[in-house]
């Protein structure tokens, strides 16, 4: 991949003679010829800028204060590392320090050959390139830290996290939310009797038909074993309970197929609704669940709703 770097130098000639060397060795190449032109440069290609060369004694702005400032800038937008190469005359020991010290990666003294340049853009991509990665990585990590591995829905951690935020909009908008939480009726008897595979397959094939007819602002999470527990924001007292029959018909409505045999399974629905106010994910998530039980103690298959 092409890297883009900007190079920032007030004399004409250093820039041009720099410009030349990263062009043969296959850069894109921007420029600015002070510290104010450098800042304005970066916000303009912040997103795809991979190196910035910079001069530091310049008019205006010199390049001290503007990698300050530009590090302030990526501190606060919460951006990726961006490698910083102070090019300078000056070989004091103090202006070597303080180039790192306001957020520099290195500091190379003039004149610079090209060699030395060259090596120097590979380290800085390398860096670039492993940070890159582990970026990637981390995403990763985040995706399998909140993800039922069976299913592909959120864990219970990751639903409590969406519950919480879902709460916070009703208390700041006042639009109401219903709770539920369902759990597949007699599941160890599909085990006990089509084998742990087949229970697996049923948890899947439930999984989808809700996310079916979820709708864009619906959410589902899986809260442990045959349990899980669905969002639905937005939805008044009123309609709550015809929205959660919905759900328990289309679990009944036709057997699962699992190698050639039906595996008939029902659901019972507790539902809790959340007007706002100051109670909390927990206590909403415990009705929702005494509302369950009701509906397994009761007889199973069934919606029970607690306002
Ligand atoms: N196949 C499969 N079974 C699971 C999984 N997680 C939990 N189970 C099983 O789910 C069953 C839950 O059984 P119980 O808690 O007794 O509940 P139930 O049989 O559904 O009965 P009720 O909830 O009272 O209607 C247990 O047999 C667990 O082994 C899973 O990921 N895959």
């Amino acid at each position: 991949m092409l890297m883009k770097v900007l190079v920032v130098d007030d004399t004409n000639t250093d820039r041009l003679l720099l410009k030349l060397h990263l062009t043969k060795l296959d850069y894109e190449v921007i420029e600015a010829s002070n510290g104010q032109e450098a800042i304005d440069q970066f916000m303009a290609h912040s997103q795809d800028l991979d190196l910035i060369l910079m001069d530091v004694q310049m008019p205006k702005m010199n390049g001290f204060e503007a990698v300050k400032a530009i590090r302030e800038i990526q501190e606060i937008k919460k951006q990726e590392w961006l490698p910083i190469i102070f090019l300078s005359a000056s070989a004091e020991e103090s202006d070597v320090e303080e180039g790192i010290l306001v957020g520099g990666d290195d500091y190379l003294i003039k004149p610079i050959s090209q060699k030395v340049l060259s090596a120097k853009m590979l380290a800085m991509q390398r860096i670039a390139d492993m940070r890159r990665r582990l970026a990637e990585s981390i995403l990763v990590l985040e995706e399998l830290a909140s993800t039922d591995h069976l299913t592909g829905v959120a864990n219970r951690r990751a639903f409590e996290v969406m519950l919480e935020r879902e709460m916070t909009f009703t208390r700041q908008y006042g639009k109401p939310l219903a709770c539920a939480i369902f759990d597949l009726d007699k599941f160890k008897a599909v085990n006990d009797t089509f084998g742990h595979d087949a229970g697996d397959a049923v948890l899947v094939d439930i999984v989808e038909r809700i996310k079916s007819i979820l709708g864009e602002s619906g959410i589902i999470g899986r809260l442990g074993g045959e349990e899980f527990g669905i969002i639905l924001p937005n939805i008044c007292e009123e309609d709550a309970p015809s929205a959660f029959e919905r759900y328990r018909c289309i679990v009944e409505e036709k057997p699962v197929i699992h190698k050639g045999r039906n595996i008939s399974i029902t659901t019972s629905i507790g539902v809790a609704s959340f007007k706002g106010g100051r109670e909390q994910k927990q206590t909403l998530l415990k009705r929702a669940d005494e509302a369950l039980y009701e509906a397994k103690d009761t007889g199973r298959n069934k919606v029970i709703y607690h306002q």
